[in-house]
């Protein structure tokens, strides 16, 4: 069946996904798994980290639905986040600048800080769960974080904090960003390990000042991106949880595709993210399966 599916490719530091707005048509999809693993194939589809549905919501003004590269869904997606709330806005599916949006891992609250071709875009991310058991991560005591765990991997000891924004991360803090065991760490624990149930977005962190850090990721079910969003909320939460930063200040995180400014606020213990979303371009795909 040869079918002419309309998209928008937009991106958040260049972790980029292909936008399916299922608000203003309806469209009869096929299985969305393998959709997504067509739509980000770079050499038969339009290539990308993956596929984002925008749906209506019950619940919140507007719903997504993240699906990575290899075509598992996840709960939550901070870059996605950003670009979902440029397109409701940009289009008119919302008409307000501050607005919610639904997802697997909870509702948010978006507000456009910016409107413009590069849109500049607020996610309050809600709080951050660190109990093990909500990562999750096997071990004993399920009901206490996970700071700087010494674990064993392959004969080699790293030292691990876990934080789930609605999706796991586990983060370990490294002296060099650009030496950092990626390769081998990424395809070891991402996708399925016992440590990680669920798999997990493996990030490497390094300190560069008590407000900055440098962040790359292997990310779950896409492999090495130019930026992770929930993983740079997640980075900033363990920089708190290890001392490295201070809970209600502004953190600059500095992925690979650029900067996020990310603040773990005292109050409300919730984690706001600030960055940019942008279209790259948008068109049809014809689906000839
Ligand atoms: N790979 C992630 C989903 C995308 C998250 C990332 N692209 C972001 O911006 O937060 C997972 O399976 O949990």
């Amino acid at each position: 069946m040869d079918q002419k599916i309309k998209f928008t490719k937009m991106h958040g530091l260049g972790n980029n996904y292909i936008y399916l707005d299922l608000v203003s048509e309806e469209m009869a999809l096929p299985a969305l798994n393998e959709l997504a693993i067509r739509l980000s194939n770079q050499n038969t589809g339009i290539g990308s980290d993956g596929m984002i549905l925008i749906l209506p919501s019950a619940v919140a003004d507007i719903r997504m639905r993240v699906f990575n590269k290899d075509g598992s869904e996840a709960k939550n997606c901070g870059n996605g986040l950003r670009c979902v709330a440029k397109y409701a806005y940009d289009n008119g599916l919302v008409t307000s600048k501050t607005f919610t949006i639904e997802t697997l891992g909870g509702n948010v609250k978006a507000e456009i800080v910016e409107a413009g071709a590069v849109s500049q875009v607020t996610i309050d991310m809600g709080v951050p769960r660190l109990e093990r058991g909500t990562i999750p991560m096997a071990g004993d005591l399920q009901d206490q974080p996970v700071i700087n765990e010494t674990i064993s991997l392959e004969g080699e000891e790293y030292r691990v904090t876990g934080v789930s924004m609605g999706n796991p991360h586990g983060i370990f803090f490294v002296d060099d960003i650009f030496s950092s065991p990626i390769q081998q760490l990424g395809p070891l624990l991402a996708d399925g390990h016992p440590y990680f149930p669920e798999g997990v977005n493996v990030g490497f962190v390094e300190k560069i000042t008590n407000q900055e850090f440098q962040y790359r990721v292997w990310e779950r079910g896409s492999g090495i991106t130019q930026a992770c969003g929930t993983g740079a909320c997640a980075a900033a939460v363990a920089a708190v949880l290890t001392e490295q930063a201070k809970k209600g200040e502004a953190i600059t995180i500095h992925l690979a595709g650029g900067d996020l400014v990310i603040t773990w606020d005292d109050a409300t213990n919730h984690v706001l993210m600030t960055g940019p979303a942008v279209v790259s371009c948008e068109g049809y795909y014809y689906d000839a399966v």
